[in-house]
């Protein structure tokens, strides 16, 4: 079970996510209480082990900015959620930027991974970063192929049984595994990662 590990702000949150097994962190770009500059964003990167994939986070914001933060700061690839058309991927993709495509699970989600050039696909609730968990009956029929991650309100004490019902290839979270908005607690980042497995 792949695990990200989404909105980490500091070396010691990155540390912890790593040592406990995470296999990819998220730093978030977007507005968001989790939002880390370009600096700190690049000094995280440094910290991480080789081995764990990091991730810039993305919401609706214009091609160029999200190509300039991603190579200012190193991240290995960008998680694009909102309101990007096609034609978003495959210009980031012509720059060889590695891609994650974000998406709430609503009629006439592409749910085929790869099939707008990702390597993974995120199904979340329509308001990323929220705490929202969605209805999972909604994958009966729409099942993802491939590498798809589930998120949207995770946390250690439900994840397990997420899996059970969705059976996805990954699992991602941010808000379930924090004490406060934006500050993630270390214990349920351990717990939560123990949980996935
Ligand atoms: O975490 C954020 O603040 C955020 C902001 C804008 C876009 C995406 C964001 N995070 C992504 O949201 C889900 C986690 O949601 P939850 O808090 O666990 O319900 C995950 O895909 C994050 O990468």
């Amino acid at each position: 079970m792949f695990a990200k590990i989404c909105g980490l702000r500091t070396e010691a949150d990155v540390e912890v996510a790593a040592e406990a097994g995470a296999d990819a962190i998220g730093l978030v770009f977007a507005a968001s209480p989790r939002r880390v500059d370009v600096a700190t964003a690049a000094r995280l990167v440094k910290a991480t082990p080789p081995g764990v994939l990091v991730v810039g986070v993305f919401k609706d914001q214009p091609v160029d900015e999200v190509a300039e933060l991603a190579a200012a700061s190193g991240v290995a690839a960008v998680q694009l959620h909102g309101s990007y058309p096609r034609e978003a991927f495959d210009a980031l993709a012509a720059r060889g930027t590695r891609l994650v495509r974000a998406t709430s699970l609503t009629p006439g989600t592409e749910t085929a991974t790869g099939a707008w050039g990702e390597e993974m696909l995120i199904l979340d609730s329509p308001t990323p970063g929220s705490g929202q968990r969605w209805d999972l009956r909604a994958l009966e029929g729409n099942r993802p192929t491939g590498q798809w991650l589930l998120s949207g309100g995770l946390d250690p004490d439900n994840v397990a049984e997420a899996i059970a019902r969705a059976r996805p290839w990954g699992v991602d979270a941010s808000s379930g595994i924090e004490s406060t908005r934006g500050t993630k607690d270390h214990g349920l980042v351990r717990a939560f990662l123990q949980a996935c497995r």
